[in-house]
């Protein structure tokens, strides 16, 4: 039932301007692929032209292998969920996942059944006969979800759709939504501004950029080898620091690349004391710690190297990392820091922020 999802160099243009340069994507069979990306980057857009709601200048969608951008929306057999979750609001929540059968002529017993059974996967038993009005926000986000799963697409769509849950449901939901997600095996394609949630939801991801794919790959590839300075600095914080004669600069340590900016993850970054003796070290001052339960976050400023931030186990003495102390600070493994070669630092490095993390738009 599910299908592979192919775009091939999609191309959009709105309103006189080219909005998407081509834009290739590859989604396996089951599959689940998030759009990861600042404001404006093409993550709706892109979720439009699978659907079918937005017109193509060039390229290609395929099903299959089979061309679907001439096909409109109601022909491409496709469950979309939004951030509004759309739900008819004087229907009861059985005939609101039972409406997309109705158009394609089921039956009534059969679509209480098929209504039964995806209210049954979305942990909402019992609830067919409700109002939606008197459901909660997560509980109407189920629904919705039964909805679009009801017909058996071939590709599920769901465009920001923990965007209207506090924090605490998004995190339930993430985790909902991805059990729900492998157990149907429906091939699968998100869109999110929300790092974590991509994180946990999604086999890959891929980082969008004014209109065009950044990099596409599973999370830890993500986190791990970034491809590039924004692929780096969009998927969690990161040290940069530049690489010179293949030495890390102000560590002096040895890494594997002869010039570039090293990507230095802060949990890459320890206490001098729990470093072992080789370990390559620089003394830094603390300016701002926080404790985050799991860790302490600390950032620190080296003369040389600009502002710093390490990621320390929890069970050190607040008074080691408290601000205003000098510290050492240890690169563990030198040699598995990630390298960017060839990639000059941010301006920002000399003497001023060089950890960032652009914040989630
Ligand atoms: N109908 C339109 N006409 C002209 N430009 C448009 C239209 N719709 C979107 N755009 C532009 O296309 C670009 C991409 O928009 P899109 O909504 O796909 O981004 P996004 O990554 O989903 O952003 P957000 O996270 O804010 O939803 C933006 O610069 C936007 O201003």
């Amino acid at each position: 039932m599910s299908v592979r999802l192919t775009l091939e160099d999609v191309r959009v243009e709105l309103g006189g301007n080219e909005i998407l340069h081509g834009i290739s994507l590859d989604v396996a069979p089951g599959e689940f692929v998030t759009l990861l990306g600042p404001s404006g980057s093409g993550k709706t857009t892109t979720l439009n032209v699978i659907a079918g709601l937005i017109r193509t200048s060039g390229g290609h969608v395929r099903f299959d292998g089979e061309p679907v951008e001439k096909r409109p929306p109601h022909d491409r057999d496709i469950g979309l969920v939004f951030q509004s979750y759309a739900l008819f609001p004087h229907m009861t929540v059985g005939d609101n996942v039972g409406f997309p059968l109705r158009t394609r002529g089921i039956s009534k017993g059969r679509r209480r059944e098929i209504a039964e059974r995806m209210l049954d996967l979305v942990h909402l038993p019992g609830m067919i006969d409700r109002g939606v009005r008197s459901l909660s926000g997560g509980q109407q986000q189920r629904v919705a979800l039964a909805r679009a799963l009801a017909p058996e697409p071939s590709v599920l769509l769901l465009d920001e759709p923990m965007a209207a849950l506090d924090k605490q449901l998004r995190e339930t939901m993430q985790i909902e939504i991805k059990r729900i997600q492998a157990s149907v095996g429906v091939t699968t394609v998100a869109v999110t501004h929300d790092q974590t949630e991509a994180l946990t939801m999604s086999d890959r991801v891929a980082i969008m950029r004014d209109g065009h794919v950044e990099q596409l790959d599973a999370p830890e590839v993500l986190y791990r080898r970034p491809a590039t300075l924004f692929a780096a600095r969009f998927l969690g914080e990161a040290n940069l620091l530049p690489v010179d004669a293949g030495r890390l600069l102000g560590f002096d340590a040895e890494v594997g690349a002869r010039a570039g900016t090293a990507i230095v993850r802060p949990e890459e970054l320890t206490l001098g004391e729990r470093a072992h003796e080789q370990a390559p070290r620089i003394r830094a001052s603390v300016r701002t710690t926080s404790f985050q339960g799991t860790r302490y976050r600390v950032e620190c400023v080296h003369p040389q190297l600009g502002e710093l931030v390490a990621s320390i186990p929890p069970d050190v003495a607040p008074a080691a990392v408290a601000p205003g102390s000098e510290i050492e600070i240890a690169c563990a493994i030198p040699a598995a820091i990630h390298v960017l070669a060839d990639v000059v630092p941010p301006a920002e490095g000399a003497g001023a922020p060089s950890a960032s993390k652009l914040a989630a738009a």
